[in-house]
């Protein structure tokens, strides 16, 4: 393994009850150090899979896991060492104590050798997460997001070289969404920790990953940068996954103006533009999405997704025509 990489699977399968279609299959992945890694695929894809595997808490029935130049056993097999370095933030917090305080769930998470340092760990990972003002109460009593933060500042606090993130700001609520992944891509990059994150959304995917991999049915179909996989997807599964997009078979694309011989065409919402000029399509619904709306518009009975930031120009039963500067062709085995 090379000094930039830190984890790393040699075609790891992994199938429960001997089921193929379960899991993950023959997969190998390098996770780049001090960077974040998002795993991403359709709900079933093996996401979750591959994160218990890096972690050691699943046991692959195929290949091996590194953990730098050291193999990562499941924990029965008792290999530490790996674990020390890596911290797991899951799903849901139910393992938490509802009526620990935030301060002795935060202290928790730190080494029994750490001990002696507990008063400034623990300080330091309150001011770091912005939950001082919460070290009293208890976490049975905390927000979906306080919550998270807690979980992620206990995880921190033992100064992990890995963090593994499943679907961390699920129960986070759209305000405070973004601050926290602001706050957690700063915190991670001021620390140099490598994030392995597990994670549907795709604002949230395009705006803290380094790298992406996709998952498709227990199987990497493509990866790269963010910008790679939303500019030019190899797949339309890709395509989907990662933008707000409308697709179209080659046949009702032609309403659009796109002639194209392949079987699906797929378009960008923001690649639509928008104007008053021939006005032949209908707005049908408007998205109410912060400081841009997304248009849902009807022409000859298909239906195209249009970003639109001109907002309240064009309400529900306005006209308008569009252009699109951008698209996409698939064949059909791309899918
Ligand atoms: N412990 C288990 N026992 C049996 N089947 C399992 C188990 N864990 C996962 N699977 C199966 O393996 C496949 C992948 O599951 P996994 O949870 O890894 O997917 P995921 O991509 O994380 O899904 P989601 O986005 O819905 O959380 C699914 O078909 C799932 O039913």
């Amino acid at each position: 393994m090379t000094d930039d990489l830190i984890l790393e699977t040699i075609s790891v399968t992994k199938n429960f009850f001997g089921d193929k279609s379960s899991g993950v299959n023959n997969i190998t992945i390098f996770i780049p150090k001090s960077k974040i890694t998002a795993i991403v695929g359709e709900s079933g894809s093996g996401k979750t899979t591959l994160l218990n595997l890096l972690y050691g808490t699943l046991e692959p029935d195929h290949g091996e896991v590194f953990f730098k130049e050291e193999r990562v056993l499941s924990r029965d097999k008792g290999i530490q060492h790996a674990h020390k370095a890596m911290r797991m933030v899951a799903q849901h917090n139910t393992d938490l104590d509802p009526r620990t305080s935030v301060w002795d769930t935060i202290n928790e998470g730190l080494p029994d050798e750490d001990q002696s340092q507990s008063i400034q760990r623990v300080t330091e990972a309150l001011y770091l997460l912005n939950i001082y003002n919460l070290r009293e109460m208890p976490f049975g009593k905390l927000s979906g997001g306080e919550k998270q933060r807690v979980t992620i500042a206990r995880a921190l606090i033992s100064r992990p070289e890995v963090l593994l993130l499943d679907e961390p700001f699920n129960q986070v609520d759209a305000t405070y969404r973004e601050a926290l992944q602001h706050d957690i891509r700063y915190i991670v990059k001021a620390q140099g920790v490598t994030v392995v994150l597990v994670s549907h959304d795709p604002a949230e995917i395009l705006s803290m990953a380094d790298e992406l991999i996709v998952l498709k049915e227990g199987e990497i179909v493509e990866n790269g940068s963010p910008e790679q996989l939303y500019h030019s997807p190899k797949l339309l599964y890709t395509a989907q996954i990662l933008a707000s997009c409308t697709r179209l078979t080659s046949v009702d694309a032609k309403v659009c103006g796109i002639k194209s011989k392949r079987s699906t065409v797929v378009i960008y919402a923001e690649h639509v533009k928008i104007s008053t000029l021939g006005s032949k399509w209908l707005v049908k619904m408007v998205l109410f999405k912060g400081f841009f709306e997304e248009l849902i518009i009807e022409k000859d009975g298909i239906t195209l997704r249009v970003i639109n930031h001109d907002r309240k120009k064009f309400p529900v039963g306005s006209k308008i025509s569009i252009s699109i500067s951008r698209y996409f062709e698939f064949g059909k085995w791309e899918s």
